[in-house]
Protein backbone atom coordinates (compact mmCIF):
# COMPACT_ATOMS: atom_id res chain seq x y z
CA UNK A 1 0.00 0.00 0.00
CA UNK A 2 2.82 2.05 0.91
CA UNK A 3 4.80 1.81 -2.44
CA UNK A 4 1.29 3.11 -4.44
CA UNK A 5 1.01 5.82 -2.41
CA UNK A 6 4.41 6.77 -2.86
CA UNK A 7 3.86 5.82 -6.85
CA UNK A 8 0.99 8.31 -6.67
CA UNK A 9 3.00 10.62 -5.42
CA UNK A 10 5.81 10.48 -8.44
CA UNK A 11 3.04 10.72 -10.70
CA UNK A 12 1.62 13.72 -9.16
CA UNK A 13 5.42 15.14 -9.13
CA UNK A 14 5.32 14.60 -12.74
CA UNK A 15 2.52 15.88 -13.20
CA UNK A 16 3.30 19.23 -11.56
CA UNK A 17 6.45 19.47 -13.91
CA UNK A 18 4.68 19.21 -16.83
CA UNK A 19 2.24 22.06 -15.80
CA UNK A 20 5.06 24.60 -14.50
CA UNK A 21 7.35 24.04 -17.40
CA UNK A 22 5.18 23.12 -20.08
CA UNK A 23 2.68 25.94 -21.53
CA UNK A 24 1.47 23.63 -24.26
CA UNK A 25 0.09 21.94 -21.09
CA UNK A 26 -1.56 24.08 -19.36
CA UNK A 27 -2.60 25.94 -22.45
CA UNK A 28 -5.01 21.77 -22.51
CA UNK A 29 -5.77 21.79 -19.21
CA UNK A 30 -7.38 24.97 -19.58
CA UNK A 31 -9.32 23.90 -22.79
CA UNK A 32 -10.10 20.93 -20.99
CA UNK A 33 -11.72 22.77 -18.35
CA UNK A 34 -13.48 24.77 -21.21
CA UNK A 35 -15.06 21.91 -22.64
CA UNK A 36 -15.82 20.05 -19.53
CA UNK A 37 -17.97 24.15 -18.76
CA UNK A 38 -19.71 23.60 -21.87
CA UNK A 39 -20.41 19.92 -21.78
CA UNK A 40 -22.31 21.39 -18.31
CA UNK A 41 -23.85 24.03 -19.72
CA UNK A 42 -25.27 22.32 -23.05
CA UNK A 43 -26.23 19.18 -20.90
CA UNK A 44 -24.46 16.85 -23.44
CA UNK A 45 -25.61 13.05 -23.36
CA UNK A 46 -23.31 10.16 -21.23
CA UNK A 47 -22.12 9.04 -24.68
CA UNK A 48 -20.68 12.58 -25.28
CA UNK A 49 -19.18 12.84 -22.02
CA UNK A 50 -17.28 9.64 -22.81
CA UNK A 51 -16.32 11.33 -26.54
CA UNK A 52 -15.35 14.40 -24.58
CA UNK A 53 -13.46 12.86 -21.32
CA UNK A 54 -11.42 10.41 -24.10
CA UNK A 55 -10.45 13.07 -25.89
CA UNK A 56 -9.09 15.02 -22.74
CA UNK A 57 -7.55 12.14 -21.56
CA UNK A 58 -5.56 11.27 -24.59
CA UNK A 59 -4.55 15.01 -24.72
CA UNK A 60 -2.95 15.14 -21.82
CA UNK A 61 -1.35 12.00 -21.79
CA UNK A 62 0.22 12.51 -25.23
CA UNK A 63 1.49 16.03 -23.98
CA UNK A 64 3.52 14.38 -20.93
CA UNK A 65 4.49 11.23 -23.44
CA UNK A 66 6.23 13.91 -25.79
CA UNK A 67 7.51 16.08 -22.59
CA UNK A 68 9.07 13.14 -21.43
CA UNK A 69 10.56 12.13 -24.35
CA UNK A 70 12.30 15.89 -24.59
CA UNK A 71 13.36 15.73 -21.57
CA UNK A 72 15.10 12.39 -22.33
CA UNK A 73 16.53 13.56 -25.86
CA UNK A 74 17.88 16.31 -24.24
CA UNK A 75 19.63 13.96 -21.71
CA UNK A 76 20.94 12.11 -24.05
CA UNK A 77 21.76 14.77 -26.50
CA UNK A 78 22.27 18.04 -25.50
CA UNK A 79 24.10 18.91 -28.49
CA UNK A 80 22.71 19.12 -32.08
CA UNK A 81 21.80 15.86 -33.52
CA UNK A 82 19.69 14.67 -36.72
CA UNK A 83 18.26 11.99 -35.47
CA UNK A 84 17.73 13.50 -32.29
CA UNK A 85 15.54 16.27 -33.90
CA UNK A 86 13.43 13.91 -35.78
CA UNK A 87 12.42 11.88 -32.22
CA UNK A 88 10.97 15.30 -30.88
CA UNK A 89 9.11 16.19 -34.39
CA UNK A 90 7.54 12.75 -34.30
CA UNK A 91 6.92 13.38 -31.07
CA UNK A 92 5.23 16.20 -31.47
CA UNK A 93 3.49 15.01 -34.69
CA UNK A 94 1.58 12.03 -32.20
CA UNK A 95 0.30 15.46 -30.00
CA UNK A 96 -0.68 17.04 -33.56
CA UNK A 97 -2.83 13.92 -34.63
CA UNK A 98 -4.42 13.28 -31.36
CA UNK A 99 -5.52 17.36 -31.35
CA UNK A 100 -6.40 17.28 -34.58
CA UNK A 101 -8.99 14.12 -33.58
CA UNK A 102 -9.79 16.59 -30.20
CA UNK A 103 -10.67 19.28 -32.18
CA UNK A 104 -13.17 17.31 -34.98
CA UNK A 105 -14.77 15.49 -32.18
CA UNK A 106 -15.74 18.73 -30.44
CA UNK A 107 -16.79 19.99 -34.00
CA UNK A 108 -19.15 17.53 -34.06
CA UNK A 109 -20.51 17.97 -30.63
CA UNK A 110 -20.82 21.20 -29.92
CA UNK A 111 -20.94 23.31 -33.30
CA UNK A 112 -24.53 22.12 -33.96
CA UNK A 113 -25.06 22.81 -30.11
CA UNK A 114 -23.93 26.35 -30.65
CA UNK A 115 -25.52 27.13 -33.98
CA UNK A 116 -28.77 26.27 -32.41
CA UNK A 117 -28.10 28.66 -29.44
CA UNK A 118 -27.65 31.10 -31.99
CA UNK A 119 -30.46 30.49 -34.20
CA UNK A 120 -32.71 30.04 -30.70
CA UNK A 121 -31.78 34.03 -30.44
N1 LIG B 1 19.20 18.14 -29.91
C1 LIG B 1 18.56 18.50 -31.03
N2 LIG B 1 19.09 18.18 -32.21
C2 LIG B 1 18.47 18.53 -33.38
N3 LIG B 1 17.30 19.19 -33.45
C3 LIG B 1 16.72 19.53 -32.29
C4 LIG B 1 17.31 19.22 -31.02
N4 LIG B 1 16.51 19.70 -30.05
C5 LIG B 1 15.47 20.26 -30.68
N5 LIG B 1 15.57 20.16 -32.01
C6 LIG B 1 14.60 20.65 -33.02
O1 LIG B 1 13.95 21.81 -32.52
C7 LIG B 1 12.53 21.55 -32.36
C8 LIG B 1 12.03 22.19 -31.10
O2 LIG B 1 12.71 21.60 -30.02
P1 LIG B 1 12.35 21.98 -28.54
O3 LIG B 1 13.13 21.14 -27.61
O4 LIG B 1 12.45 23.45 -28.36
O5 LIG B 1 10.84 21.50 -28.55
P2 LIG B 1 9.60 22.27 -28.07
O6 LIG B 1 8.43 21.49 -28.53
O7 LIG B 1 9.68 23.71 -28.51
O8 LIG B 1 9.87 22.10 -26.54
P3 LIG B 1 9.26 22.90 -25.33
O9 LIG B 1 7.84 22.42 -25.24
O10 LIG B 1 10.11 22.45 -24.17
O11 LIG B 1 9.40 24.37 -25.68
C9 LIG B 1 12.42 20.02 -32.36
O12 LIG B 1 11.14 19.58 -32.77
C10 LIG B 1 13.53 19.61 -33.32
O13 LIG B 1 13.10 19.76 -34.67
Amino acid sequence: MKKFILSVGYALKGLGYAFTTQLNFRIQVSIALIAIAMGCYFNISTSEWHWITLCIAIVLMMELFNTGIEALVDLVSPGYNKLAGHVKDISAAAVLIVAIFTLVTGLIIFLPKILLLFHAA
